[in-house]
């Protein structure tokens, strides 16, 4: 069969979109793998798939899975691309609008200038939101790796991070240190692991350590969970300009049990269409 996509990216963490309102299909791991696949597919950081809703009050039910095959439970850059595909589709006609995810219910907005608002929810920091393998809930964790220990702060945006302060993140060892981090058993469902360097308290530069994908250009939710530990810990205050390899987010957080809030572009790159093996 045939399946029509629209290609996008947020700050460079691409997607591949498919509506499943107008056309219907079923996508198994390995078929994801093999689109998402860079020399052999048409490659992409996540899919997502845009479908109806499941409950009265949400306008669309919103789905993401990883280049690995394996579906997650929110994506902030897929959600400002999410947000841009259903308008240009003309799947809606409004500019703001509630969204089912894995992780719980986004908001999001279309400004004029075509830059995206979303209402991420509110960031979790227990233990088991994350979920982590801790006693307590603390600011700041620690791990034994490889003989040194490494101090972290962890957070739920729906999806499990971990947040490293290190001092200059163009040195970080974001492909050695990430990939050891996240697949520690004290991380259950493993972890995306941000390398955060704090510029001023309203500005940092961050990397991000995808869970089932690896090092992306950006990553929303990332971005979320720094901010949110980062303002937790007292080193930062909102509003935080998050610079990401790929661009800038701006992320507002008043903190406690209010929503984190981010804005920033979503690009439309190509329409296609692919046989499905
Ligand atoms: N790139 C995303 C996050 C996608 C999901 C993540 N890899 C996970 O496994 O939780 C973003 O922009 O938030």
């Amino acid at each position: 069969m045939l399946l029509n996509f629209t290609k996008m990216h947020g700050l460079g963490n691409d997607f591949m979109v498919v509506d499943l309102i107008t056309q219907r299909a079923y996508l198994r791991d390995d078929q994801i793998r093999q689109l998402a696949d860079r020399h052999f597919g048409i490659g992409f950081d996540q899919l997502l798939l845009v479908e109806p809703p499941r409950k009265p009050d949400m306008d669309f039910r919103y789905r993401i899975f990883n280049a690995d095959g394996g579906e997650v439970e929110n994506c902030g850059n897929g959600a400002r691309c999410f947000a841009r595909f259903v308008i240009d589709q003309r799947l809606t006609h409004k500019r703001e609008f509630q969204v089912e995810t894995l992780g719980g219910p986004l908001s999001l907005k279309v400004d004029d200038d075509g830059r995206v608002r979303v209402d991420m929810g509110t960031p979790r920091f227990a233990p088991a939101d994350i979920p982590f393998v801790a006693d307590r809930d603390e600011t700041s964790h620690h791990l034994d790796i490889d003989d040194r220990s490494v101090t972290f702060s962890v957070a739920s945006m729906g999806n499990p991070h971990a947040v490293l302060q290190v001092d200059d993140v163009d040195a970080a060892p974001v492909g050695e240190l990430g990939p050891k981090l996240q697949h520690h058993p004290s991380f259950p469902r493993q972890a995306n692991i941000g390398f955060m360097q704090i510029v001023s308290p309203h500005a940092i530069r961050l990397r991000v350590y995808e869970r089932g994908v690896g090092e992306t250009l950006a990553c929303g939710t990332g971005a979320c969970a720094a901010v949110a530990c980062g303002i937790r810990r007292g080193v930062l205050q909102s509003p935080v300009d998050v610079e990401l390899r790929g661009g800038r987010l701006t992320l507002e957080w008043k903190g406690g049990e209010t929503p984190i809030v981010m804005t920033g572009p979503a690009e439309r790159v190509f329409e296609g269409r692919v046989a499905l093996n």
